[in-house]
């Protein structure tokens, strides 16, 4: 490492954003498998997409078909997965991306560490705290009877751990309420943190 220098490149991060419009975040949705990342995420991507944010999703399952295809679940190449996908995230938002990652990342160190790479403010945690009881009922790829049946190991909540977060920034129930008013929640808060910038109005959007 001690022969590698950083190359500062002209355009920047800010400007970047600037050109779309946009002060880039890190919305990082972390809880059970079940719980309702990827549905809240999508959702609310769609809703920045159409309102004109330049967005990224990434998302566990599809980014284990492919950068992390190599990795299974210890805790060992949980870590590594998330290093990667952190790093991935990083190299979007500066390219001015609003990104929103949708992983279980189960410890609290594996999420600070992200955390970590960003700037305050621009990393902001999204725990969706669905009760394990309500995610394996829900069982939408029937993880959960396997994992109970034995045929799937470390099993997030099952027999591998899960740290629920002490300080997310938002804290998201999918069995209470309905997907509408969680993605508008969502749409407010990213109207109060000035991530559309500058601030203008879009109708019907909330903000
Ligand atoms: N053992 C075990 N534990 C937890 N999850 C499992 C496991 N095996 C497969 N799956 C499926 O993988 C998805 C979770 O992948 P992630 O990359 O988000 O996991 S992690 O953040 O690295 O812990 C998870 O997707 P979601 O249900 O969307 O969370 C599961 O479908
Ligand atoms: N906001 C929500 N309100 C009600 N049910 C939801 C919500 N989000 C997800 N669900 C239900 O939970 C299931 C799992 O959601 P999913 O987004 O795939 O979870 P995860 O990505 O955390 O594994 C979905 O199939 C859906 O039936």
């Amino acid at each position: 490492m001690s022969n590698i220098v950083w190359h500062q490149h002209a355009i920047d991060q800010a400007a970047r954003g600037a050109q779309k419009g946009q002060n880039p975040v890190l919305l990082w949705f972390t809880g059970l498998s079940g719980s309702g990342k990827s549905t809240l995420a999508g959702a609310l991507e769609r809703a920045l997409f159409e309102y004109g944010f330049h967005t990224y999703l990434l998302d566990g399952d599809n980014v284990r078909h492919g950068l992390c295809k190599d990795l299974g679940f210890s805790l060992e190449d949980r870590d590594e997965n998330l290093r990667r996908v952190g790093e991935v995230a990083k190299l979007m938002v500066d390219s001015g991306l609003v990104v929103l990652s949708a992983f279980i990342s189960p410890t609290r160190e594996e999420r600070d560490r992200v955390r970590a790479l960003f700037p305050q403010g621009q990393f902001v945690e999204v725990h969706v705290s669905t009760p394990l009881s309500v995610c394996e009922s829900r069982d939408p790829k029937g993880l959960y009877v396997k994992a109970r049946n034995g045929e799937i190991t470390n099993f997030t909540g099952i027999s591998s751990p899960y740290e629920v977060p002490e300080s997310a920034e938002l804290t998201i129930d999918t069995s209470k309420g309905d997907l509408v008013t969680q993605v508008n929640g969502l749409l407010a808060y990213l109207k109060a943190i000035e991530v559309l910038n500058p601030p203008r109005q879009i109708a019907g959007a909330g903000i």
